[in-house]
């Protein structure tokens, strides 16, 4: 039996990670504030476009990026489900399990609202469709997702833990079949099946 293993790139507490977890407060305090806030939006909109200019004066070229981020370690810190490096991340951890399939905990706020109070569809389709294709990982044998079927049961809930889990069913020659759901206090938000067809583009050189 497997021990359980961590799958998704552990947050840094300093470097880029540290100034990505500073954007993520910046665009949740962005949506408490709103258009009613007596903060001064000008001189905020004028303070991030040079943080921007900073970054992007100090930053590679694209191509030279998009290999850094394809090299080693680097692949599970980007993408925008669990990547510590991406701000639009939640970000969630996801722990493979000793029973062969993927976990994980995190609590969505405003940036990812959709009915009131709750978590937008989409955002919940994201979040299952990485997990499953993380399980899938874990199980051995991975690929693309060609169908993703999802049934919302009930609205999940924002401010309040969600359990994300993955876990593949089947493997036929190159089809990959998974499912998965997110719950809340036990009751299941989201159930997913996915196919996914065992395929990989190359990583950029
Ligand atoms: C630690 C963490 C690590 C990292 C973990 C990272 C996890 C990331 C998870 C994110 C996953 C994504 O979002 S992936 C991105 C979203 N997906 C995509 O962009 C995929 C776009 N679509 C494609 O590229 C293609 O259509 C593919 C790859 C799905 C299939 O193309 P193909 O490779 O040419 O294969 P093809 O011959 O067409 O099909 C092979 C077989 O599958 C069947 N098939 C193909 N598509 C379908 C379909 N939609 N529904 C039913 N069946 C289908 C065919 O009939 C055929 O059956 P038979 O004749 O053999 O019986």
């Amino acid at each position: 039996m497997t021990a359980p293993q961590e799958l998704t790139a552990d947050p840094h507490q300093d470097g880029v990670d540290a100034a990505v977890t500073a954007a993520r407060r910046v665009i949740e305090s962005l949506l408490r504030a709103g258009s009613g806030s007596t903060a001064e939006m000008g001189r905020i909109a004028d303070q991030l476009n040079s943080v921007a200019d900073n970054l992007d004066e100090h930053a590679p070229a694209m191509n030279q990026r998009m290999v850094d981020m394809w090299a080693g370690e680097g692949t599970t810190r980007h993408d925008p489900v669990t990547g510590p490096e991406n701000a639009i991340a939640p970000p969630l951890q996801l722990i493979g399990q000793s029973d062969g399939s993927v976990r994980g905990v995190l609590t969505l706020g405003l940036p990812y609202q959709g009915p009131p109070g709750h978590v937008h569809g989409g955002i919940s389709a994201l979040i299952l469709d990485h997990t499953l294709g993380v399980a899938n990982h874990w199980a051995g044998v991975s690929g693309m997702t060609a169908e993703l079927t999802l049934r919302y049961h009930r609205p999940t809930p924002l401010f309040e833990p969600l359990t994300i889990t993955g876990v593949q069913t089947g493997v036929d020659g190159r089809k990959i079949r998974t499912s998965g759901a997110v719950t809340a206090g036990g009751e299941v938000c989201v159930s997913a099946e996915g196919l996914f067809i065992a395929k990989h583009l190359p990583r950029p050189r």
